[in-house]
């Protein structure tokens, strides 16, 4: 495989970063999962844009324009002679002395990976996934941005944690006023009398591209959109429920805490969700060979 860092494609055995490296050290850093399908990224410009929002929130200076970045990504994944796939694109604040001051990093260090993805089974977009309502909650804004894409993913992976232990695939995430906020990797909706409803972002969930995809094909149905602060009750008195994000795309969810959500299978307006997702997410991006 090869690997896009800091200006060079090489072998994935020779992509190797300094232990000094505050990413690694600290988690400062910035990352985007991005999708091509049938030979187009999807929604590149638009990650490669929230990238460059999420450096700028950390104060994060890139040495790249948002158009070389772009570049380099249709480069990496041409290298590597895959028409479907996943691009993970991480940038750290690079190289410095031992201690938090990010002014010790002379200079930020990108890689680009592309590969195949590994998806969710097939019977889970068929059946629908249980969830469960996780302890961890997402941090408060004043403690961190959560619409920063950032390498600090670790309030993510206890989440993921109480999931798997809790025996779901997937966990609601609350934030401190318990209001719900997304899940551990993707954002989520729910359908109550024909109305499509989501958090607001600033009840503590990233401004997903996948979010914003789904926002646009209600549009075009004609569903009505509200945005608006959910509780659990609105889970669990909804008509459908599905989660949104690059990896899983649009997912069907059909129970939370073991109570079942509408008639405990896939709704009929998240097919419909889905079957728009998948034509636009084949029909249309940046061609990158
Ligand atoms: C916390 C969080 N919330 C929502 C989303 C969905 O955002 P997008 O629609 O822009 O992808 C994400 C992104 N989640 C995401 C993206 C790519 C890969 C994986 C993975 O599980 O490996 C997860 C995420 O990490």
């Amino acid at each position: 495989m090869k690997i896009w860092l800091d200006g060079k494609l090489v072998d994935e055995q020779q992509a190797k970063i300094s232990i000094f490296d505050h990413g690694l050290l600290y988690g400062d850093g910035v990352f985007e999962g991005i999708r091509f399908y049938n030979g187009r990224i999807f929604r590149l410009e638009e990650h490669i844009h929230r990238l460059f929002d999420s450096a700028k929130a950390i104060l994060l200076n890139m040495p790249w324009t948002q158009e070389e970045v772009c570049k380099f990504t249709c480069e990496t994944v041409a290298a590597n002679g895959i028409t479907d796939g996943y691009i993970r694109l991480v940038v750290t604040r690079g190289a410095g002395e031992l201690g938090l001051n990010p002014y010790l990093c002379p200079k930020p260090s990108m890689f680009i990976i592309a590969s195949t993805i590994k998806l969710y089974p097939e019977e889970h977009y068929r059946n629908g996934l249980a969830l469960i309502t996780c302890a961890t909650r997402r941090p408060a804004p004043a403690a961190l941005m959560p619409q920063v894409k950032s390498l600090n993913y670790l309030n993510n992976v206890m989440a993921k944690v109480e999931a798997i232990q809790g025996g779901a695939l997937e966990a609601v995430m609350l934030n401190e006023q318990g209001y719900v906020a997304e899940c551990t990797g993707d954002n989520l909706f729910i359908i109550k009398n024909g109305e499509l409803l989501t958090p607001l972002i600033s009840d503590g969930a990233l401004d997903g591209i996948t979010r914003a995809v789904i926002l646009e094909i209600a549009a075009k149905l004609g569903v009505k959109v509200v945005e608006r602060s959910l509780t659990r009750y609105d889970i669990f008195i909804s008509d459908e429920c599905f989660l949104t994000g690059t990896a899983a795309e649009v997912i069907p969810v059909v129970s939370l805490d073991r109570r079942v959500i509408g008639d405990g299978k896939p709704g009929e307006l998240t097919r419909k969700f889905l079957a728009e997702f998948h034509s636009l997410a084949m029909s249309t991006g940046t061609p990158f060979a």
